[in-house]
């Protein structure tokens, strides 16, 4: 596996096997590593000639008020997770090698980047979407893989792909959880250990939500109230946003009808986590 720190040369080192008509499939990440990224590097890995793995922690898709200096970081141990793992190239710029002068283009979705988490982290999405945007050019990647996780994220990315013509496919792939339902987050490390427990209501709120709606409940309203009190009962847990959105284009949904996602954001202790789940009533199973 070979590290790169430059943009130049990256696309030198990538360019060679371009001629030969190698794919290349890209992980985009922040790094502090888990079974989660390791499960798209795997995807990534199964799929193509090269897999591509970036490691930055972008400055931009933070509030000034956030964890940008608090993100935790461990390259070492990601290293030697990625070298396992059998990917060829590690890209690890610098914010200089990123942004060497002050942007004056961005990619801002509207209202997509602006509604649910973009309403609790205003910016955060267009942070992510121009470095994204930069980090596809950079690369020019066949494929590039992105967690369920980070559902917002993901109709964001995949919005942009289709609105801006980038020649890339978008890969999706399932949440990766703790054996009693958290979804994996680099954050997580950062949970106290009564913090670690509480934090285990919001995969339970959301498989309950999924149960209801698979059990025929297409009110909306219902499904939310039912969440929501599992939320609220529990003290360690502050509730930032709640949502039963139509997985296409995250719109409100009041009557379930159609394949729909839960969202949740909540602060827990120090962390802001997020969790998703999709659900869909009996009669749209499979469409
Ligand atoms: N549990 C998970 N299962 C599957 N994919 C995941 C999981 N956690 C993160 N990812 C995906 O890995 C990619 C990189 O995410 P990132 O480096 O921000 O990690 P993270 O664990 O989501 O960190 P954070 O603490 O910021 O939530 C994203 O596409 C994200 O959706
Ligand atoms: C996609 C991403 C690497 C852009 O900085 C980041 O938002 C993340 O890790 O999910
Ligand atoms: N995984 C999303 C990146 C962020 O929280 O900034």
């Amino acid at each position: 596996m070979e590290r790169y720190e430059t943009v130049a040369e990256l696309r030198a080192a990538l360019d060679a096997g371009r001629r030969t008509g190698k794919t290349i499939g890209l992980v985009p990440t922040m790094g502090f590593l888990h079974a989660g990224h390791l499960e798209l590097v795997r995807r990534a890995r199964a799929e193509n000639d090269h897999v591509v793995v970036s490691i930055f922690v972008n400055p931009t898709q933070f509030g000034p008020n956030e964890d940008f200096s608090s993100y935790p970081r461990d390259m070492e141990r990601d290293l030697q997770l990625l070298r396992e793992a059998g990917v060829d190239a590690v890209f690890t710029p610098g914010v200089e090698a990123m942004y060497p002068e002050p942007l004056a283009t961005s990619i801002s979705l509207k209202p997509l980047g602006e509604m649910l988490i973009g309403k609790v982290r205003p910016g955060h999405f267009t942070g992510v979407a121009t470095v994204v945007a930069k980090l596809f050019n950079i690369v020019q990647p066949t494929r590039a893989y992105f967690g369920e996780k980070d559902f917002q994220q993901l109709t964001v990315i995949r919005r942009m792909v289709r609105d801006l013509n980038f020649p890339i496919e978008i890969v999706g792939v399932p949440t990766v959880r703790e054996e009693d339902g958290l979804a994996m987050s680099s954050r997580n490390v950062r949970l106290s250990e009564e913090n670690r427990r509480a934090a285990r209501v919001l995969s339970a709120a959301l498989g309950k939500g999924a149960a209801l709606v698979s059990a025929g409940e297409s009110d909306a309203a219902r499904v939310y109230a039912v969440m929501r009190q599992m939320i609220d009962a529990e003290s360690g847990v502050a509730l930032r946003s709640l949502d039963i959105c139509d997985v296409r284009d995250l719109a409100a949904v009041e009557r379930i009808d159609r394949p729909v996602v839960l969202l949740v954001t909540a602060e827990v202790g120090p962390v802001l986590l997020i969790d998703q789940r999709e659900a869909r009533p009996e009669e749209s199973a499979g469409r």
